[in-house]
Formats: structure tokens, sequence, C-alpha cells
């Protein structure tokens, strides 16, 4: 990112494969330049041939501008120049901020000083809300539930959030208008919830889009305050359609020829850096606000990376990119340099809360990379995610711990034969729209993890730290939730009419992502980790993405796992030396006299 960018072309032929739709033309043309705190001429550097090369950053604007204009008389604004001129007018990449990179107005401030730090980028903005604001409101939402009318406006998380919003737009001298009728709003819904008794998943959606609706004002603000020019959008109002699954709606086509549209629209007639609200989405057919499922601002973020096809996504995190392992279950975890779209999917899908598991999807079909980055140590290298890398000397990338799984043992009573009793207890998980994780199968039995985050009621009760029994319960981004007692025995009713079938919970799914080309090895080494420990893995699958295998073990002991998988395949010695060296069953490594025989 530190090169500048540099496009040729040449005269009277267009910029071909540009998937930016065609746009008005001889429109001034602008360029992001932060160090000047506003837009400025783009700058061109006539090379004397036949060929004209735009310089998208550089020293000198005096030059340049000059150039610009002879080239665009010179050529009487042909169309290959009129396409250079769209050109710039792109987009760089999409920045996006996570609560712990926005939680505060220093935060903020350091936000705006690290993209200005880019001034060779143009970029769109995602923020997710200001550091736990999505927490405490579904938190507040709660308590209206049960609280009474004249309670509401005394809920301790609507004060924590109020608080927190007006202190950041005074630190920031920013005008506190741009959240005050929000918070006001806010304090009406409240009411609005206790007064109905009920808290529904379209209220809640609606309850937590304050929260990005709130930080993408306040930091919109701010940047025009130091006078980069900047628009604030709430994503719901340009063309973010989702399907209609409050909390956890799907991103539909129709979003991305729908945001293209609206940013290049807007920016053509009066250029200003975007700053859109992560997380958030319109139903396609309530056209109620829904959200995107927690740590959806990632996937907000490589919607609009994919819709304006940009060169670069960046989420910046507060950890120095993907990690080895969970950091906050295994202080070692250190950073994964490269990873494959499917291993981070994967890793997300299973757990590593770092991205969200739809994430991926927009930037693989869009084969954008995607840069994570430590939002409090810039510097650090970060992970970058493409569609491939050399795998040859890869054998574990990260080890992912999914926790409070439930586990089902169901043996055909033979009622069904094979296909048909496949078929039927799938059909019961769907029914009851019930994720299922991890799946092993015999001829007459099938033994299956369940999706802890869609199986446990999403009644909330209290924050994780305040909680004396948290064993008990899902924890779930810092939030607990209670098991649903009767949506697990509904699932065991309805598979009993066809099996017997056996529950065991607390159990915990490790992923071990890597290059399954070399499970022979991942597997010896984890067997002979958890054998030392003493630890019988329940179950195993080998997933058919060919990068992760997921060992069943039970929850009390999974961390410990982890601790240990970790030292065993990243802090002694390098692996992938021995993929040269297979070994023989005592564990000795084989002669290369013998390989080669
Ligand atoms: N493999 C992993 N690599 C990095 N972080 C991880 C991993 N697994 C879990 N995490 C957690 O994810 C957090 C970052 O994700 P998140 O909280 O969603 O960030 P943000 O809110 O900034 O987008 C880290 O603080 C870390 O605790
Ligand atoms: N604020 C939302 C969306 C989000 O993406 O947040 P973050 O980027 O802080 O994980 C959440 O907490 O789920």
């Amino acid at each position: 990112m530190a090169a500048a960018a540099r496009v040729q072309c040449h005269n009277n032929t267009s910029l071909t494969g540009s998937p930016l739709p065609r746009r008005r033309r001889n429109s001034p043309t602008l360029h992001f330049s932060p160090n000047r705190v506003n837009f400025t001429p783009l700058k061109w550097i006539g090379d004397g041939s036949s060929s004209c090369t735009r310089m998208v950053s550089g020293p000198s604007l005096k030059g340049g501008t000059t150039t610009v204009r002879a080239a665009l008389e010179e050529e009487k604004k042909t169309d290959a120049v009129s396409e250079v001129v769209e050109e710039e007018k792109r987009f760089t990449c999409v920045m996006k901020f996570g609560g712990s990179s926005v939680a505060t107005a220093e935060r903020m401030r350091e936000v705006a000083d690290l993209v200005l730090t880019f001034p060779e980028e143009s970029p769109v903005i995602v923020l997710s809300a200001m550091g736990k604001t999505t927490n405490n409101l579904l938190l507040a939402g709660e308590k209206a539930v049960s609280c009474g009318v004249s309670n509401a406006s005394e809920i301790e998380e609507l004060s924590v959030i109020k608080e927190l919003h007006l202190r950041t737009v005074k630190e920031l001298e920013i005008d506190p208008s741009v959240v005050s009728s929000f918070l006001e709003e806010l304090e009406q819904l409240l009411k609005g919830i206790a007064m109905m008794k009920e808290l529904t998943l379209r209220t809640r959606d609606y309850l937590v889009s304050f929260g990005e609706c709130l930080s993408t004002r306040i930091f919109a603000a701010y940047l025009n305050k130091i006078g980069v020019k900047a628009r604030q959008y709430d994503a719901f109002e340009i063309g973010f359609i989702t399907t209609d699954d409050f909390t956890n709606g799907d991103i539909l086509e129709a979003t991305y020829p729908a945001v293209a549209k609206r940013l290049y629209d807007d920016w053509m007639d009066d250029p200003a850096v975007p700053v859109v609200t992560g997380f958030l989405g319109k139903g396609w057919k309530t056209c109620a606000v829904t959200t995107l499922g927690r740590g959806g601002s990632d996937l907000t973020a490589t919607t609009i990376g994919k819709a304006l096809g940009l060169q670069e996504i960046q989420v910046w995190k507060d950890v120095d990119g993907v990690l080895t392992c969970d950091p906050t279950i295994y202080k070692r975890a250190t950073p994964v340099p490269f990873l494959t779209f499917d291993e981070a999917a994967e890793l997300a899908y299973f757990g590593a809360q770092v991205l969200h598991p739809q994430s991926m999807r927009p930037a693989r079909e869009g084969g954008i990379p995607v840069r994570v980055k430590n939002s409090y140590n810039p510097k650090a290298p970060g992970t970058i995610i493409t569609k491939t890398r050399d795998m040859t000397k890869t054998v574990l990338t990260s080890i992912v711990l999914k926790r409070n799984v439930t586990m089902l043992d169901i043996a055909s009573t033979r009622m069904l034969g094979q296909v048909g009793f496949l078929a039927k207890v799938f059909s019961i998980f769907e029914d009851l729209e019930i994720s299922v994780d991890v799946v092993a199968t015999s001829e007459v039995s099938i033994s299956l993890t369940l999706d802890p985050s869609k199986l446990w009621s999403r009644e909330l009760i209290q924050q994780a730290s305040s909680c004396q029994i948290l064993k008990h319960f899902v924890l779930f981004r810092g939030l607990i939730f209670v098991p649903c007692k009767q949506e697990l025995d509904h699932v065991v009713e309805e598979l009993e009419k066809i099996a017997v079938v056996n529950l065991a919970k607390g159990r915990a799914i490790i992923s071990l992502i890597g290059n399954v080309q070399h499970s022979s090895l991942i597997l010896e080494r984890a067997f002979h980790v958890l054998w030392t420990k003493g630890i019988n893995v329940q179950m195993i699958s080998q997933g058919a993405s060919k990068v992760n295998i997921s060992l069943i073990v039970n929850d009390a002991e999974a961390e410990g796992c982890v601790e240990a998988l970790h030292k065993s395949f990243f802090e002694s010695g390098d692996l992938s030396e021995l993929l040269i060296q297979p070994r023989l069953g005592n564990g000795s490594p084989v002669r290369a006299m013998q390989v080669e025989n």
C-alpha cells in the first residue's frame, strides 16, 4: 500500500474490465489527499509517448495539474482520457473499523489519523458501534421488556450509552445535535418495548441499529471538522438489501449494483469520504432494518469491496491479524501472515470471533484481498487473505475452539433404510431451523453437533463479567444466553420417532485449520498430544473443505487441549520439515533411502 498505485492506459483504448458502472463525464476530477485535509486535483505525468500514465499519489501537484489540462485540450477529451479521468474517481479500498477500534473519542481520533496516513488511498470507511454498545443495546432491550414504562429511562445500559456518546462528541468538539435526537429516540424506543412487554427480533434489530447509526455520524462529523470532507450513510438507505431474517439477514445480489450506484453517484455530485454503518441492512419484503449477525460489519466491508471492485478490503481490529488461536484462550498465539478465503471462512464458521462467518464470500467472489490489521498497532503486517497461497509448507494454520456444543448420537431403529434415515434426520433439523456443525455417519447411526448460537434461546440475562454460573450458559460475544430446554427437548422428541437418541451436552469442537493434504501428520500430532493429556476424542470429522479437521472433546478439557496443541504445533520447531521426512510408526524419521524405495 505504501507505493503509489500506477494505472497505465493507451490513448483511444478504454480501460477494460472495469467493474464500475459508466458515469457522467467531464465532472471535476478530484482526488482524496488527506495530507492536505481536502480534495485536490489528481496528478498526471505525461510520458511523451502515445500512452499516458496516471500517478495516484506523489510529491508534487503543480506540474501534474498542468499536464492534465494539456492532455485534456490536446486530446479533446477523447474517450480514453475520459475513461482515465473516470478511473481516477474510483475508491481504492474499504477500511472497516470494529467496535474496539472506535471505542472512545481518543480512539476515533487515532482512527482518523490512521486513515490520513494513507494519502494514496481513496477509502470507503465502514464502522461498527462504539465499544460494547451493541451488547449494551441488547441488554437494555431485554431489561425494558420487564422493567415497566416508568423505569425504562433509568435502565443502566441506556445511561452508559448516552454517557459514552455525549462524552465522545464533547471530547471531539463536535455538535451534540449529531447524536442527541438519536439518543432521545432510543429512550422512546425502550419505553415502547417496556409498554409492549415484548422484544421481537425485528424490534431488536432496529434497537441495535442505533449503535452504528451513532458511531458513523460522530466519525463523519469529526472528519468534516478536521477538514476531510466526509458523508455519513446508513447502509439500509443506500441499497443493502437482505432477507427478512431479523438478527441474521443474508445480503441479496441486488445490493451490489445499488450500493455501487449510490456511492459513485454521490461522489460524482459532491466528493466526500463515505462513512457507512456496518452490520445493518434493509429487509427486502418488510423494508425494516435488519442486521447481518454479530460481527456483521466485516460482511458490510467485503460487500462494499465487491460492489465497487476495490483493490483491497481492510478490516482493522484489536489484534495483530488472524492469530494461531484465540489470544483470550492462549496468550502465546501469534499472527498468521497468509490465509486463503477458504481457511478464513472455515476458521470464522467454527467460532473464531475475529471474522464474520459469511464475510469471505463477497471477497472471494470479487477476488479482492482482505487484510486484517491492528488499529492499535498499525505497523504490524497483519494477515492477508487471498484466493490461493503456497500451501506446500503449510501444516497447521490456526486452532479454533467452539464451546458449549451439544452432541447427539442418533441410531436408526431400522424403520427406515440408510438413505431415508439420513434424509429424515436432516429434515427434522431443517424444520426446526437448527444448524448442524460437525457430522459423522455410519450405516445406521449418525453423530452430530448443534450450533450453540442457533440452538440456545436468544434470551439474554447478564453480562459475562458479573455471572457466577458461566459454565452453564452459552457465552457469545460477551453475552450469556440461557439454554432453551424446550427447543432441545423438541429436537429429541422428533428424532426419537425414528431413532434412539443419546444427547451429550458440554462438549467443545476443536477445529484444526490447515492443509488437510497432510492430515496424517496433523492427526498423528494431535492425537499424540491428546493421548499424553489422557483425553479421549469423542468424534472426529475431516471437512469437505479440505482445510479443517474437527475434534470433539469435553468442554471442561477444551482450553487445556488448545494450549497443548498450540505448543506442539506452533512452539516446538518447524513442522514443515517433517513433510520431507515421513515418520515411522514409532515416531522416528524415515531415512532418505527408505523414502526413495
Ligand atoms: N484466531 C483468532 N485470531 C485473532 N483474534 C481472535 C481469534 N479468535 C478469536 N479472536 C478474538 O477476536 C477479537 C477480534 O474480533 P472482534 O472483537 O470482532 O473485533 P472488532 O470488534 O474490532 O471487529 C480479538 O480480540 C480476539 O479476542
Ligand atoms: N456492532 C455489531 C457489529 C460488528 O461487526 O461489531 P464488531 O466489528 O465490533 O465485531 C456487533 O457488535 O456485533
